[in-house]
């Protein structure tokens, strides 16, 4: 059956330019092994340069794609959803979340986009800069405070986390913090794993953690309603309480478990994609010791302003121009996330090749992140390319484009902010291994986790 689909994609006219590699496992280990290896990129541009600088084909997971290339592909697909295309996420992450938005483009995800902005828009996340802060300041005490080394990547993580459960569900007490993060972590690996659902395999404890943590999300889901109604909890405290009051244009409101996956699926979009971003901003500033200097100046000018005990406000991260700007070439060069997956809602034609109904696309961050006409010198690390307008539009797409745009990403530009100034602040530091490994599995990520040596200024 395999090979008869496999041949029978073969045979349909005029299908972009490519190779679909072995029956069923297609291309999709020459995907993961230029990713392994550090240079995702390396699959896109080889095949660019053979087949198609606009799009070509391939065959991953089991399904035919159309890798679409280059500023015009990220537009096509950015500004087709729901006419053309509809997202898809490979049928592991469906198992592993049965119902969460990050998986379907269903009626639930639907609502689910026109629910959130409410919480993570700009104007609404001002208020909690300062317990983003306040976290930030007790997760330095705890983790990198009177240290010599650290190891980065799996403090990020513990940051990263800690913050998302304060805003979301209003846990901040580090022991109940440190209970949930061990089964997320157990999730957060399985999501990436074989999808084989045996007992002991990663992806059967990743289905079990994803419901142990559902459980623990449904108590505090319940108690939260009861402290709602007993007037004992605040409407604006967290993500949770304007889940549970506000409601759809048919005057419904979500149901319990609904939420949890709703949390759930926000815990997983914005946990590993935020500390590789993190990991990545403390390595580029050991790597480049005038770029860490121009942070440090800028970031000391705010502390300096400050009162003792203040915390950072909305107009403090206005004035962070340019370590933000930093943060933007640092996801240029390692962008958390490699692309995203669409699936074909019809036959089309794009750019003169037939793409058929259901067949997977998939968009690159690095097909112009990378590429010389969008970033001239692309190598360079140089800030200065977000100063004025910036890059020209679908060049820079961290966070995707379009109506399924990260709508994470103004919480995540603030976690990411609020860290540059509380460890530019506190320490110098450089790299323990200079030539550690990049690895892209799929996040990506320094081999052994970035290990640096710190230098505390007032030390
Ligand atoms: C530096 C950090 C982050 C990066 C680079 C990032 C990147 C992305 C990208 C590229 C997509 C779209 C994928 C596509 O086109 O299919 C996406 C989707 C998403 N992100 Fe983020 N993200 C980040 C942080 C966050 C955070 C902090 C949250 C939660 C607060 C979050 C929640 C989500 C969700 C729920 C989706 C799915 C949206 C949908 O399918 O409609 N992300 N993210």
């Amino acid at each position: 059956f395999l090979t008869y689909r496999h041949k029978s994609h073969a045979s349909t006219k005029n299908l972009p330019p490519g190779t679909t590699g072995l029956p069923f496992i297609g291309e999709s280990i020459e995907f993961l092994r230029t990713g392994q290896r550090g240079h995702p990129e390396k699959f896109i541009y080889d095949r660019m340069a053979k087949f198609s600088s606009q799009v070509f084909k391939t065959s991953l997971l089991g399904e035919p794609f159309a890798v679409v290339c280059g500023t015009a592909g990220n537009k096509f697909l950015f500004s087709n959803e729901n006419k053309l295309v509809t997202a898809w996420w490979p049928s592991s992450v469906d198992k592993i979340f049965p119902s969460s938005l990050q998986t379907s483009a269903k009626e639930e995800s639907k609502k689910m986009r026109k629910l959130l902005p409410g919480f993570l828009k700009p104007e609404a996340l001002q208020r909690y800069i300062g317990i983003m802060d306040m976290i930030a300041q007790r997760h330095f005490a705890s983790g990198w405070d009177n240290k010599d080394e650290v190891t980065v990547f799996p403090l990020a993580k513990r940051y990263t986390f800690w913050l998302a459960c304060r805003l979301f569900v209003s846990i901040e007490d580090p022991e109940h913090v440190a209970k949930l993060a061990d089964p997320f972590n157990v999730l957060a690996a399985g999501i990436i794993s074989v999808p084989i659902d045996l007992p002991g395999t990663p992806f059967n404890r990743a289905i079990k953690a994803s419901n142990l943590i559902r459980k623990e999300l449904q108590v505090i889901i319940k108690q939260r309603k009861i402290d709602l109604a007993e007037n004992k909890a605040s409407p604006t405290q967290d993500i949770l309480s304007h889940m549970l009051l506000t409601s759809d244009e048919d005057g419904q409101y979500m149901n319990e478990m609904d939420i949890a996956d709703k949390i759930l699926g926000l815990l997983v979009g914005g946990h590993d994609t935020a500390s590789a971003a993190i990991t990545f901003v403390v390595k580029y500033l050991a790597e480049l010791p005038e770029i860490y200097d121009e942070v440090f100046k800028e970031q000391m000018e705010i502390a300096k302003s400050k009162a003792p005990g203040e915390m950072l406000n909305w107009e403090d991260i206005q004035k962070m121009r340019y370590s933000w700007n930093v943060a933007c070439e640092v996801m240029r060069l390692a962008p958390p996330l490699q692309g995203g997956f669409r699936e074909a809602l019809n036959d089309f034609i794009y750019a003169g090749f037939s793409i058929p109904k259901g067949w997977k696309l998939y968009w690159s961050t690095s097909s112009t992140h990378r590429n010389p006409e969008c970033f001239p010198k692309p190598e360079k690390f140089d800030p200065s390319r977000f100063e004025g307008n910036g890059p020209a539009p679908y060049t820079f797409v961290p966070f995707g484009g379009g109506p399924r745009m990260c709508p994470g990403k103004e919480y995540a530009r603030l976690e990411i902010l609020v860290f540059m100034h509380n460890v530019v602040k506190r320490f110098k530091w450089e790299k323990l291994l200079p030539d550690e490994k990049i690895i892209v599995d799929p996040m990506p990520m320094p081999a052994k986790g970035l290990p640096i040596h710190l230098h505390a200024h007032n030390g």
